[in-house]
């Protein structure tokens, strides 16, 4: 099976628009990945084979790291022979002619939108998917008008322009009119050609290239198009050269382009099949059109799902005698341009309905397993086979969508996963994904959103206009909920008038509030029953998040549902994120304060560590170990919640003992396993500081985790006064005594004088990430993190930015000269599985950088 797509981009922009694109095409599983280390621990723990999909990366430096970065991507599990498309960003230095070989297409930046999905189509229709190069520029052009004449896909005439006789006609004309080049010469154009709102003596006096309506004649009678006049010299006389365009599907690629968007637009409802066969029937000329279904419901034999035939009904032979149906069943493709009879002797169905032109092909799942087959036939023979091929390929791909689609309805239906009114998932097939949505997101690092959607009164609606109603506005909810989302989210029926939905790939939480401002917009319209009776339909909605609020799925849901509720507190149509907030934790602080007593003896803490990277290099340097609190019933509780209240009863001292421990430890670890000396951040409060042991604590600690001093890095924050610390000065000297580093964090909020920063004996200056939110944004905000990189620079400081989200930031930082970097466009804080794999795949790279031929 597929594993899906791997998108590779350093600016997140890049990355987002990659990823909007492949989204929206329907793409189901997109990988979006920083650089190549990242990708890396994405794809890790996915079979190596079969391999990815396609592979997308954005390039903005040199020939030279085009080309590294195309080999380390080559060497990923999986990479080496999937199909690679390269983007140039605006900053590359290297042209197209430099671009590595083994690509299967490239484009610029801003061609995502409109070029990438097309492109990677072209590529996969022309079978140009797996490892190529890139094509060369074609010769010089030819400037022979006679091969646009005669191996052109236009149809042209060419006219007398006294006689308006026909002088010759181009094979394409033949070829489509089914009628020989030998038939049309010398007959007058009136014959042949009728214009429409225009006089045909008019239209070739003009000459003028306009395109008008009109009808050509054919073997069958007529084909509608189009055709346009020019003048033109043909064989030394002045003479008319008319262009006819067909409005057959069957003839020019722009109809069929047309009907198959038609044909993949139409819905996946129960009538959704015939009215694409309907379209495909009508719009090739077919003659006949079946669909027929492997098996269904145990049966064996096959089943016809859908039959279309231009004539008397003949006695239609069984399926067990039809041989063409039995090979294509079996896995066998049949095309038969014009010469089909041949198999009228044994296949009685082609027999009886004389068809000359007959394609025969395997609907496949995703698997590949044949679930049916689609057979299509026309008496006078196919046309252009370029054009007919590939769209009825494409139609039997749309018929095996809806088949699998049909089938795995039924199959929900019959166990009970799919909810029979909407079609939606229902509360136990959306508990079992989001199990696994949970699975993927810890293996990759992802994050997402839980939305829970309640109807506002729905029971009054029930109650006043009747249960025919309500389903109506169940239905209607349900399209307008699915219109609001993106392909790789999920919506279910949890229950009643309860409906759950999952937004994957958040970035920051902003993301899911804009969702959820469109849902409760979109709600708002009015909705129209069947009788005319306008209604307002409204909804509360709750919001939790992972894995900020839960890792697991119960608590997860449970979380978004008391959001709603808080939802329908504040006045119903709105919507409600989850939180334990301050507020709740001083209503139930009593009873958070006891849990968290045992807290830490109950294993219910735990570590994350978040990179700090270097600005110039973005390799990782260092690191900050934050606490989290797993909650048994709440779920994850954050620091800024629990620490003040670890604070008010001095349990922070034992808990940022055990933190230390922990990290050191940790550190320890890493730094044996990979030879990594990445400097550690531990956080120290104020409470901390105050303790006469804390020298003691800190140099035990490192003694028993056996971590160099020099790695360790307290971060002090910045509001601690000297007055409310009175031994602050002596301890912070003490620390540095032991050989520790110390950094000043959430610089910029606490007012602090220079003086102060001078007294401190403080290594690194933290730059809050509230100044740093607002570059771009708000220029006295950037004034004051310049103006604290110049000063920590001229104190002789490092300074480290927290929060660097975009790559505006990321712009800003580097441009102003700050050192390092920390925030969500680098890394969210990770678990220390996590984190080791990060490490790891680093080595591997480097590893891989050094046995590179020089
Ligand atoms: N929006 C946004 N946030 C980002 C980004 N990058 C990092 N962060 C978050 O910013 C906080 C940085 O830590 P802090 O300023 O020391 O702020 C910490 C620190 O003051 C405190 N804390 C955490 N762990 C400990 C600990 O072990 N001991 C003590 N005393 N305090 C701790 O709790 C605070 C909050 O910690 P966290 O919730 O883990 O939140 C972390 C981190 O997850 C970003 O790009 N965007």
């Amino acid at each position: 099976m597929n594993s899906g797509i791997l998108v590779v981009a350093a600016q997140r922009e890049l990355r987002r628009s990659l990823f909007d694109a492949l989204d929206q095409a329907g793409y189901p599983q997109i990988h979006s990945a920083r650089d190549v280390s990242h990708a890396a621990i994405l794809l890790e723990g996915r079979p190596p084979l079969p391999p990815l999909q396609l592979m997308v990366m954005v390039l903005a430096g040199d020939e030279r790291q085009a080309r590294i970065s195309c080999e380390q991507l080559r060497r990923l599990a999986g990479g080496a022979d999937t199909p690679l498309i390269l983007v140039l960003a605006d900053e590359a230095t290297l042209s197209p002619a430099d671009l590595p070989p083994g690509i299967t297409d490239w484009l610029s930046a801003s061609q995502i939108g409109n070029e990438l999905v097309p492109r990677w189509r072209r590529s996969q229709a022309a079978g140009r998917g797996a490892r190529k190069a890139v094509p060369a520029e074609p010769d010089a052009a030819d400037d022979d008008y006679r091969c646009v004449f005669e191996e052109g896909d236009s149809e042209w005439l060419i006219v007398d322009a006294q006689s308006q006789r026909l002088l010759e006609v181009s094979p394409t004309v033949a070829r489509h009119s089914r009628m020989h080049a030998s038939q049309w010469e010398g007959l007058p154009l009136a014959e042949v050609l009728r214009f429409e709102g225009i006089a045909t003596e008019q239209a070739l006096a003009e000459a003028n290239r306009n395109w008008y309506p009109c009808q050509r004649k054919s073997a069958q009678g007529v084909d509608t198009g189009q055709a346009s006049v020019r003048r033109v010299r043909h064989a030394g006389s002045d003479a008319l050269a008319l262009m006819f365009r067909s409005d057959r599907a069957d003839l020019r690629a722009e109809a069929a382009l047309s009907l198959l968007s038609r044909i993949f637009a139409s819905t996946t409802g129960v009538d959704a099949q015939s009215a694409a066969g309907r379209m495909l029937f009508d719009e090739l000329g077919l003659d006949y059109l079946a669909v027929w279904s492997a098996r269904q419901d145990g049966v064996d034999a096959p089943t016809q799902m859908l039959q279309l035939w231009n004539g008397d009904d003949p006695a239609w032979p069984p399926a067990q005698m039809q041989s063409s149906l039995q090979l294509v069943l079996g896995g066998k493709p049949i095309l038969y341009r014009t010469d089909a009879k041949r198999l009228a002797q044994v296949d009685p169905l082609l027999r009886q309905l004389e068809l000359a032109g007959f394609a025969g092909l395997p609907l496949y799942d995703e698997r590949h397993t044949v679930l049916g087959a689609m057979l299509a036939g026309s008496r006078r023979g196919f046309g252009e086979m370029g054009i007919i091929e590939p769209v009825l390929r494409c139609a039997a791909a749309r018929f095996a969508q809806m088949l699998e689609l049909g089938r795995t309805r039924e199959q929900g239906r019959a166990e009970g996963l799919v909810d029979a009114l909407t079609g939606l998932p229902n509360r136990l097939l959306f508990n079992d994904r989001l199990d696994t949505i949970i699975r993927e997101a810890t293996r990759n690092g992802e994050c997402f959103a839980v939305l829970f959607v309640d109807l506002d009164r729905f029971k009054a609606i029930n109650d006043t206009y009747g249960h025919a109603a309500g389903d109506q506005v169940l239905r209607t909810v349900t399209q307008r909920l699915c219109g609001s989302i993106r392909a790789s989210d999920t919506v279910a029926r949890y229950a009643g008038d309860e409906f759950t939905v999952v937004l994957r790939h958040i970035v920051r939480n902003d993301d899911a509030l804009r969702v959820a401002e469109k849902i409760v917009q979109v709600m708002e319209t009015p909705l129209y029953l069947e009788d005319g009776t306008e209604l307002q339909v409204t909804a509360s909605m709750g919001l939790s998040f992972f894995p900020d609020d839960a890792g697991d799925t119960q608590t997860l849901l449970k979380h978004a549902d008391e959001a709603m509720y808080a939802a329908k507190h504040e006045g119903r149509n709105n919507f409600q994120i989850y939180e334990v907030s301050p507020e709740y934790a001083l209503q139930h602080g009593m009873a958070l304060k006891t849990r968290l007593r045992h807290a830490e003896g109950n294993g219910e803490l735990r570590v994350v560590y978040q990179p700090q990277v270097d600005a110039k290099s973005e390799d990782i340097v260092g690191m900050e170990a934050l606490v989290r609190w797993e909650h048994p019933e709440l779920g994850m509780i954050s620091p800024a919640v629990f620490i003040p209240l670890a604070e008010e009863t001095g349990l922070i001292v034992s808990i940022g003992e055990w933190v230390m421990r922990t990290a050191c430890l940790q550190a320890k670890e890493w730094e044996q396993r990979y030879g990594l000396r990445l400097r550690l951040g531990v956080n120290l409060s104020a409470v901390q500081l105050m303790e006469p042991q804390l020298l003691d604590t800190v140099a035990r600690v490192l003694r028993e985790t056996d971590l160099d001093p020099a790695l360790l890095e307290m971060e002090v924050t910045e509001s601690i006064s000297i007055k409310a610390v009175p031994n602050l000065v002596e301890n912070l000297h003490g620390l540095h005594n032991l050989g520790c580093h110390i950094a000043i964090d959430d610089f910029g909020t606490g007012a602090a004088s220079l003086d102060y920063l001078r007294r401190l004996p403080a290594d690194r200056i933290k730059v809050d990430q509230s100044f740093v939110r607002n570059i771009g944004v708000d220029p006295d905000d950037e004034a004051i993190v310049r103006a604290t990189i110049e000063m920590a620079h001229r104190l002789k400081r490092a300074v480290v930015a927290e929060g660097v989200e975009i790559e505006q930031h990321l712009q800003f930082l580097r441009e102003h000269g700050c050192d390092e970097l920390q925030g969500y466009l680098f890394c969210r804080p990770l678990q220390p599985v996590s984190f080791d794999k990060l490490l790891a795949e680093r080595q591997r790279l480097l590893e891989a950088r050094v046995a590179e031929p020089a």
